[in-house]
């Protein structure tokens, strides 16, 4: 079974180590989100690459869902003694190989798509892991800070600021003349099945959503488009969805999500057992909806999600 799936960052990471445990047999392609990139003393960091990639690995810092485990930091306490900013931004010794290797393949002409084949050559993650562009896209957030209104880098708002300020626009720049990757359009026409992981349906899942020709091709796709919702009992379940999910004026529930991507793009949609009420809502508007457990406390968790998420495709491509 081939199975395509739109990742973002530590939502979407942990719930393709479920779907490995739950298809082992499957032919898995990630389109990761590119949005949250960043560039950094020179060198260009991928976050949510690199969290699918480090967690599928075996490299992953568990208790944080990204960077690497057993990291050290005397690079970055370096830089900071240099006056070397940002120094907001937590990047291990471990993890600078990662973005130094990146950025000479880079530099050397190669595009971000081999580059991203290159380093998975060394932690094998089981899936296929494919940029949804070759090509620059980078999130910026619009905010208001002292009085000031500005457009910060998504990590600076995530991370430094915590999201701790409305953000009033969000804006993938560079999304409108990004062209999909190589293989991006060709792996969604062959999938038996598309799943939208529980990543952030702003800034992950639909900044690759953003990308000219994704939407369209999985919309187009005449296969089941399955989603698990990243929202549980009101809130998310990890990070901070709720505060870009209100720059596009989307309410922080499992139904108001499933309502945003539409049941152009979604045949079925899982939300977890306390939001069982949204059921009826999320069918109502044309979209296949299921109450499963949805917290991923551990991959067997994940795994069950996984199982339940392509039970559903079943049911849709039945139906
Ligand atoms: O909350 C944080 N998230 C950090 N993240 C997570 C990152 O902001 C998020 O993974 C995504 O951008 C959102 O999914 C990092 C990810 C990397 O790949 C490399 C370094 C970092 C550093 C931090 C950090 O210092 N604090």
């Amino acid at each position: 079974m081939r199975i395509v799936v739109l990742a973002g960052g530590i939502g979407g990471a942990r719930f393709l180590r479920g779907l490995k445990r739950a298809a082992p047999d499957a032919d898995v392609t990630v389109i990761g989100n590119t949005g949250d990139d960043i560039h950094l003393f020179g060198l260009k960091v991928c976050p949510d690459l690199d969290t699918v990639m480090y967690t599928l690995g075996g490299g992953i810092n568990e208790e944080q869902g990204w960077g690497r485990a057993d990291e050290t930091f005397h690079v970055k306490e370096e830089l900071t003694a240099y006056g070397a900013g940002p120094s907001w931004f937590g990047l291990g010794d471990r993890d600078f190989a990662t973005h130094i290797v990146r950025t000479q393949m880079i530099q050397a002409g190669y595009p971000l798509s081999a580059v991203t084949e290159a380093l998975c050559d060394r932690w094998k993650p089981g899936v296929r892991l494919i940029p949804m562009t070759d090509d620059r896209v980078e999130t910026h957030v619009a905010v208001t800070l002292d009085g000031e209104r500005k457009a910060i880098h998504f990590q600076e708002y995530w991370v430094r600021l915590r999201a701790s300020v409305p953000a009033e626009a969000i804006v993938p720049v560079g999304a409108e003349q990004a062209k999909p990757a190589p293989g991006v359009l060709e792996a969604i026409a062959e999938a038996d099945v598309v799943l939208f992981p529980p990543s952030n349906p702003v800034v992950s899942i639909g900044t690759i959503l953003a990308v000219p020709g994704i939407r369209e091709a999985i919309a187009d796709a005449d296969v089941p488009v399955v989603g698990l919702s990243p929202i549980v009992g009101g809130a998310p379940v990890r990070g901070m969805a709720d505060k870009v999910l209100a720059a596009v004026g989307v309410e922080a529930t499992a139904a108001a999500v499933a309502e945003h991507y539409g049941s152009g793009l979604l045949d079925g949609w899982l939300v977890d057992t306390v939001d069982a009420d949204a059921v009826e809502r999320v069918e109502a508007a044309g979209i296949r909806c299921r109450a499963v457990p949805l917290m991923m406390t551990d991959a067997e968790a994940a795994a069950a999600m996984a199982r339940e998420a392509l039970a559903l495709a079943e049911e849709v491509r039945e139906a």
